[in-house]
């Protein structure tokens, strides 16, 4: 485990709550599992399969334990492709932690995907997910994925847009790979849409390390797949704060998302539990860091356990 002597920590400092994220790509086939969760957190959206790191627990074991509960996949550690990190702030709430996501593709496993209660699984085509979708509106507001747009009106409420998106996936042993859809990225988590088809790109052209030029981002995402979906105009606009500037109520339903990627293929930074997701970051990462001077946080690539 990390020490903590690398730094005294601040109690200001926010706690970080860890995740895994697995994508399982089936590159010969030309195509991407997702689940869709059927209940909980996150119910009514696609993503990728995992869950919370537990104590004692590294974070590659996480992501294996995970990814098997959930879609039956059995996958050796050192098959876990490490990807990136996404770090989620939830904006109106000062106490609550940091959700730091590993997120991981994997390309080799045993066993056949199954259903469970949580999640069910879905194909999806590879190359037709590698461009960032375009946001399309529905007479009612709601944002809907550009395929169902175009389908009956019975599709332009929310709850039968995720009906409709939950049954598009076809078994794929009912057809070939080319008949899958592309990945309903406006069902998934707001941040997904951005940073999911660039890194399907980037594994599509036989990378296998960092993901070049993406330093961070940062998104509005609503906490359920109930409430106000966030605006095209609003998605514009996360890049600046004032987009917070509303109602408490509004704040409430929105994550800032931070999305760093950093880390590619070294296990060995994870394994040893110093894994920096702070190195590289921008002064903006540090907003949150109430009351401690930035020259304080600069040049420390590890913070040891969070507190
Ligand atoms: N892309 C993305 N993924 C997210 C977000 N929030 C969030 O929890 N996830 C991921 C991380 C995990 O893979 C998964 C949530 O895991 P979970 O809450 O079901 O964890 P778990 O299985 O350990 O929980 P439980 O069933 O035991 O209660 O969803 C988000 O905003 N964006």
């Amino acid at each position: 485990m990390a020490t903590t002597d690398a730094i005294s920590l601040s109690p200001k400092i926010k706690r970080h709550k860890q995740y895994t994220l697995v994508i399982p790509l089936d590159l010969q086939r030309d195509r991407v599992l997702l689940g869709y969760k059927l209940r909980g957190f996150g119910q009514g959206k696609y993503n990728g399969y995992g869950g919370k790191v537990e104590p004692n627990e590294t974070v590659i074991a996480a992501a294996v334990r995970e990814l098997h509960e959930e879609s039956g996949l059995l996958v050796e550690e050192p098959a876990m492709i490490q990807r990136g990190v996404l770090l989620l702030e939830t904006v109106a709430d000062n106490t609550s932690p940091i959700l730091e996501i590993h997120v991981f593709t994997v390309e080799i496993w045993e066993g056949t995907e199954i259903a469970t209660e949580e999640m069910t699984p879905h194909w999806f085509s590879l190359s037709k997910s590698l461009a960032a979708p375009t946001t399309s509106t529905s007479s009612t507001g709601t944002i809907l994925p550009s395929f169902l747009s175009t389908s009956s009106s019975s599709s332009s409420s929310s709850s039968a847009a995720v009906r409709a998106a939950a049954t598009v996936a076809k078994d794929p042993s009912s057809g070939g790979a080319h008949d899958l859809p592309s990945i309903p990225y406006f069902q998934m988590w707001e941040e997904s849409r951005v940073w999911m088809p660039q890194l399907l790109r980037h594994v599509s052209s036989n990378e296998k390390g960092i993901l070049a030029g993406e330093e961070e981002k940062v998104f509005l995402s609503s906490l359920s797949s109930e409430g106000p979906a966030p605006t095209a105009a609003g998605l514009e606009a996360a890049n600046t704060i004032e987009i917070y500037g509303e109602s408490e109520k509004e704040k409430k339903r929105y994550f800032i998302h931070h999305v760093q990627f950093v880390g590619g293929t070294d296990m060995d930074a994870i394994d040893g539990g110093e894994y920096s997701i702070w190195h590289g970051m921008g002064p903006r990462r540090l907003d949150w860091v109430d009351e401690l001077p930035i020259a304080e946080w600069e040049g420390k690539k590890s913070f040891g356990t969070y507190p």
